[in-house]
């Protein structure tokens, strides 16, 4: 057979380049066909995904219940009290997680501004788990109730979704405890999550539950803090004290150690603290104690965007006893970020279990309620914990180590949180040595006046505070409370005890002694701080009762306490920095949003000027917040408008807390620096129309009194207090009536205490370090 030359010619041609051919043809083939299983693969996870949204439409203001199987995952959803569109909505934008390993960033949480006046969404997630049936209950009344009030809560910058019920035995927790909840498109949607949780000794939800909290936390695949993106979250547990009476025997466990690994997980954004209560007893009450809480932490983050930025494991945890129990979520390890997941946290528990081993063999001196012990190589279900003692616990216990080391700095303990010790400069006036800058500026005889406390404990570590240390730190009170007369009675037949102890002393006038037998100043400024404690109005009545002064010093960290806070005769607020990096630094504020709590606690001060003696406080510590800060204070001072400014060079107290802040002898300022730094803010406030002049001085105690012309008449300035009166407008007008502290303003501030005379008190002999007398220049 013959064949044209045209095939002839194909043949040769196939022959030659058969290979390449063949290889393209193949490998278009093999692109064509993953491309279109690729594509299967996606649709049928769309459609997969798409179901439970077309249910979700169909089912509102009742009761949903959606089980679907996706993969393994199984996905039931209770919807909220009262179903609303809103939430559909939020159902709606919930994207189903695809399988399949990934690593997920933990990322802090970003105030969210919505541009062009759009409200930002945040939906409160109410999870809870169940066995016996009331607490699902609760769950819905409680995110009815809580629904309501955020209505009432809600700002122009905040919309909050109805709050949804989510069963902790149903939801996808890949979908919620590896990162937040998804939401499609553009909206954006912050989440905070609640946890209502009871305790059950058997296998239950809560083990499976707690047990994938613990894997994400170790999964090396996964961010130590997956969850930082949530607004915060709380954490309820429902107990039965008639079977498990204390912590110890196992009140509350489970909600407790969620509330642990919820703030590993969400890098502490523990923004209320773990509720606990007893169905049977008083769960109701503290479940609306939490919930009144909660609402008012929610309201705060519709104000201030977020739940600020509080210093991470503020200050050292070997400081407070109480920081031992980690109940407030400040003693975090934070190393075990630093330093890579999975070697710190088995640090971090090799730590913790040592801590209780030493603890348990009494060789740490500390109390053995030590943290609770966290066994990170076990792999399983978490074990029951070591807790703390059900009991509220007194705050400075006897025979404690803080007690022990406080006694030992010469304070006096009252009942189980108040403190009294005599100061220095009342045993200088006893001796006719000298007394303090209140006696120069404000008449007050250092030997008649009583330095307490009625709360030991403090929300800050400030880097020089006199505390060495040792106080209990604490964002909330959660001690026993004493009451007010057990206290005032104490402080006193304490002082006078004191008092009476320097009756030997060579050098003590008799005069004086006599005088100091009789309290007429109480300075509320000894260490802690003083509106901490619960009854501080009843406490100054009794005060003002028997005619003794209040001057009252807080840290400008609690403005609720400070607007309910009745008359005192002179009211100082600590202004340690000039603003908010340098605050955190110097303070070490353990409220989160301490900058917030600070211009609010000023907003009030400026508010209450006319009813108020205010005062701000300044300390100077050089290299902290003395250089390039004058304006930034009198911006301050303009914000709170004060009637009087104290600045006072810091007064170094050599404790180990102060040297491991970097604190040294090189940072008290000179009394020069601190006379130049107060010409510059008087020139600066000068600046701005604020009429303050520096009015008075005490340059032994290196200290500045700026202040406003409200208290110059013809030219002179009137420093002092009518005490008399004082007491008189208290009596006529009672502790919240109306009068102004130009109404009790002392006669003329003596010659030798204002600018320029130094402010040494001629009545007194001024001598050396030796008791030498020494001429005053
Ligand atoms: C089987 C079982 C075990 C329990 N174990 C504990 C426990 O270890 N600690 C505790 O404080 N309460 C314990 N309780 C009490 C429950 O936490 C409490 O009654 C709770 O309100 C039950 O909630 P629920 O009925 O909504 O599931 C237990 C109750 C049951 C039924
Ligand atoms: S506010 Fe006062 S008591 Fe509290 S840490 Fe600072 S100095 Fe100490």
């Amino acid at each position: 057979m013959l064949c044209s030359p045209h095939i002839v010619d194909a043949v040769d041609l196939w022959h030659e380049h058969r290979i390449p051919i063949l290889l393209s043809t193949a490998f278009i083939l093999t692109f064509l066909r993953f491309y279109l299983r690729l594509n299967d693969a996606q649709s049928e996870q769309q459609k997969l995904v798409a179901l439970p949204r077309a249910l979700n439409k169909d089912e509102k203001k009742t009761t949903t219940t959606i089980t679907e199987k996706l993969d393994k995952v199984v996905v039931k959803k209770v919807s909220s009290s009262e179903g609303s569109s809103g939430d559909d909505e939020k159902k709606e934008g919930v994207k189903k997680k695809i399988a399949g390993p990934r690593r997920i960033k933990g990322d802090a949480s970003k105030r969210v501004k919505k541009e062009g006046g759009e409200a930002r969404k945040i939906q409160v997630l109410v999870f809870f788990s169940c066995l016996t049936g009331s607490t699902e209950k609760i769950a819905k009344q409680f995110a009815g109730a809580f629904k309501e009030a955020l209505t009432k809560a809600k700002g122009e910058q905040t919309t909050f979704l109805p709050p949804q019920v989510l069963d902790l035995s149903e939801v996808d927790y890949d979908e919620y405890f590896i990162s937040p909840p998804k939401t499609e498109g553009e909206e954006k949607v912050d989440y905070f999550y609640l946890i209502l949780l009871p305790s059950f000794n058997i296998d239950s939800i809560n083990d499976t539950f707690l047990e994938h909290l613990q894997e994400t936390h170790h999964d090396f695949r996964i961010d130590t803090s997956p969850l930082a993106p949530i607004l915060g979250y709380s954490v309820f547990g429902f107990g039965d004290r008639e079977g498990w009476p204390t912590e110890e025997e196992g009140y509350c466990f489970q909600a407790k150690e969620v509330d642990k690994w919820m703030a590993k997980l969400s890098g502490r954004k523990r923004a209320y603290p773990l509720g606990m209560g007893d169905w049977k007893r008083d769960g109701k009450e503290r479940l609306a104690e939490w919930k009144s809480g909660l609402v008012d932490v929610l309201g705060q983050i519709e104000q201030n965007g977020g739940l600020g930025e509080g210093i991470p494991g503020s200050g050292d945890p070997i400081e407070s006893d109480d920081e031992e129990l980690d109940d407030d979520g400040e003693v975090y390890d934070e190393s075990a970020e630093q330093n890579g997941k999975s070697k710190s946290s088995g640090d971090l528990g090799d730590l913790e279990d040592l801590g209780q081993i030493m603890a348990a063999s009494g060789n740490t001196g500390k109390k053995s309620s030590g943290p609770i012990a966290v066994d990170f190589t076990t792999e399983g279900k978490p074990k029951r914990k070591a807790a703390a003692p059900a009991v509220i616990k007194e705050m400075v216990p006897k025979g404690s180590p803080t007690y022990n080391s406080l006694t030992k700095q010469g304070y006096a303990i009252v009942g189980s949180h108040s403190g009294v010790k005599i100061c220095r400069w009342t045993k200088s006036a006893l001796r006719g040595r000298g007394s303090c800058y209140k006696y120069s500026f404000y008449g007050i005889n250092s030997h008649q006046c009583m330095e307490t406390t009625p709360s030991l404990s403090c929300s800050n570590k400030c880097v020089f505070c006199w505390r060495h240390g040792t106080n209990p730190v604490g964002t909330n009170w959660r001690w026993v409370v004493d009451p007010p007369d057990l206290i005032f009675n104490g402080v006193k037949e304490n002082h006078y005890k004191k008092i009476k102890m320097m009756r030997g002393v060579p050098g003590v006038r008799a005069e004086r002694f006599a005088e100091a037998m009789r309290i007429r100043h109480c300075a509320l400024s000894l260490v802690g701080e003083p509106i901490f404690y619960p009854h501080i109005n009843e406490f100054l009545g009794m005060l003002h009762k028997e005619r003794i002064s209040s001057f009252l010093v807080c840290n400008a960290q609690h403005p609720d306490q400070l607007a309910a806070l009745q008359h005192v005769t002179q009211l100082y607020v600590s202004i340690d920095a000039s603003n908010k990096e340098s605050l955190r630094r110097i303070d070490r504020p353990l409220h989160r949003d301490f900058w917030e709590r600070f211009n609010r606690c000023l907003d009030i001060l400026r508010e209450r000027r006319f009813q108020q003696r205010t005062v701000f406080r300044l300390t100077l510590v050089k290299d902290f917040n003395l250089e390039d800060e004058v304006e930034g204070y009198a911006d301050l001072v303009q914000k709170g408008l004060p009637c009087f400014v104290e600045i006072k060079g810091v007064t170094y107290c050599g404790t180990s807390t102060s040297s491991s802040a970097g604190l040294t002898m090189q940072n008290v300022p000179f009394y020069n620096e601190v006379c130049d730094f107060v010409v510059a803010l008087e020139k600066a406030l000068k600046k701005r129309g604020l009429n303050y002049g520096i009015a008075a001085e005490h340059a032994h105690s290196c200290c500045i009194l700026l202040a406003s012309d409200r208290f110059q008449k013809e030219g002179k300035w009137h420093t002092r207090i009518d005490y008399e009166r004082f007491f008189e407008l208290l009596e006529e007008r009672g502790p919240d009536g109306e009068f102004t502290p130009e109404e009790y303003m002392g006669p003329e501030t003596p010659e030798w205490a204002t600018w320029g005379r130094g402010g040494f008190d001629p009545r007194d002999q001024r001598v050396d370090r030796k008791g030498r007398p020494v001429e005053v220049s």
